[in-house]
């Protein structure tokens, strides 16, 4: 070979590496683009429950990983209570986007996988160490990327990757990108957890613990626009304690607080997961019953009047302090079924506020329904039945 085609062949070479040079310069580029993308929408994330779709779903899709799984350390119950609280009632399609997630109540199946904190551990996958991580059924893995999520120093949970291509996560790739994502995510959950935090102690009634009547505003509209929606019946209790006035002037502030808190217990045990209870003031508690028909409704609100007043508190010096309560009924009838969801609703709670009133008027310590029982029959499930 001369000299000149010595030089073209070189030349030729470097051509081509310069051109892999280039190619993965682009597709690196291409790659932190949609990690930034990725990172701004994880901050950007609304609730606990966007937050773990965009990483167990969007993540995957977006960067082609063929397993992402989470372990998150939930030792109180806290993160599975808010994202029950998040979900919609049956929804199996939300569910099934969280599938990948395992809430931990200790660390012991993640605690060993991390020699330090700050580093993920790439490697190929090893059956009896990462197959609990990702469970089955999951692709046939050949390497894994796991990545320590912490926060003051402690570790908080995991985050696992598996590829079924063994050369994706080596021991000896970078970790950069990794890392930092490591980080971010760790942030978003801790922000997520105190967002919601923040959210549910401004919903919730200082006292007794449930709902608050600016929660109980916001819900009652959802409650309102779905049984209009799916043509579900919907009840609202208008509750009211009986002469608390001579139980605080008779027994102390300190006995009508705790009156007040063993009712929003009793109330509470009465009701199915769905209802709602919120204290609307006072001495007034109501409640939501999504798809009871009238006679269900009615039923609901005989036992809790019958169990307020067969639990009367007895303070510690040995006095009985006796309860009773006042109910008010009404249902969403189809009547009112065109509208604005909030006059709806409101127009809902006067009706039961206005059978309180009656209940009151009648004697106390009784359930009034708000109109009589033949316009109680229009409720939607009559309605349905007669079609
Ligand atoms: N202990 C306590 N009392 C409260 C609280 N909020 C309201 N109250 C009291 O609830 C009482 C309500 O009294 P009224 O509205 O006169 O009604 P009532 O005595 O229950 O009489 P009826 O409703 O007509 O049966 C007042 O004495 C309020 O001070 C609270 O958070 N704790």
């Amino acid at each position: 070979m001369d000299s000149s085609s010595e030089l073209e062949a070189e030349n030729h070479k470097l051509r081509q590496q310069l051109e892999s040079l280039l190619r993965e310069a682009r597709s690196n580029e291409d790659k932190m683009r949609r990690f930034e993308q990725l990172e701004h929408r994880l901050i950007g994330a609304r609730s606990m429950a966007d937050l773990l779709r965009l990483l167990l779903n969007e993540y995957r899709d977006s960067f082609g990983i063929d397993c992402v799984t989470l372990a998150l350390l939930d030792r109180d119950q806290e993160t599975s209570g808010l994202l029950d609280a998040e979900r919609p009632r049956d929804d199996q399609a939300e569910r099934a986007q969280l599938d990948g997630l395992t809430l931990l109540h200790s660390l012991t199946p993640i605690e060993d996988l991390f020699q330090d904190l700050g580093h993920p551990s790439l490697g190929p996958f090893n059956e009896a160490l990462h197959r609990p991580l990702f469970g089955t059924p999951s692709p046939a893995l050949a390497s894994v990327a796991l990545l320590p999520l912490s926060r003051h120093g402690e570790l908080i949970g995991s985050l696992h990757f598996g590829s079924i291509d063994p050369s994706r996560y080596e021991r000896a790739a970078g970790t950069q990108l990794l890392e930092r994502l490591a980080a971010i995510v760790s942030i978003c959950l801790d922000n997520a957890i105190n967002h919601e935090r923040l959210k549910r102690a401004g919903l919730s009634d200082m006292l007794t613990g449930v709902h608050n009547r600016r929660y109980f505003e916001h819900r009652s509209q959802i409650e309102v626009s779905q049984a209009r929606r799916y043509q579900h019946d919907l009840a609202c209790l208008f509750l009211d304690l009986d002469h608390f006035k001579t139980v605080n002037d008779s027994f102390g502030h300190a006995a009508g607080d705790t009156v007040l808190q063993r009712i929003a217990h009793i109330i509470q045990s009465q009701l199915r997961v769905g209802d709602t209870v919120a204290r609307f003031g006072g001495e007034e508690f109501v409640v939501l019953l999504p798809q009871a028909p009238a006679q269900h409704a009615r039923d609901i609100a005989e036992r809790i009047r019958l169990s307020i007043s067969a639990t009367p508190l007895a303070l510690p010096g040995g006095e009985i302090v006796p309860i009773s309560v006042s109910i008010g009924l009404a249902m969403l009838a189809t009547g009112h079924l065109s509208g604005e969801p909030k006059t709806l609703a409101q127009t809902l709670v006067n009706e039961a506020d206005r059978a309180l009133y009656s209940a009151k008027a009648g004697g106390r310590n009784r359930v009034v329904c708000s109109s009589p029982e033949p316009r109680l029959g229009e409720s939607l499930s009559a309605v349905r039945q007669a079609v």
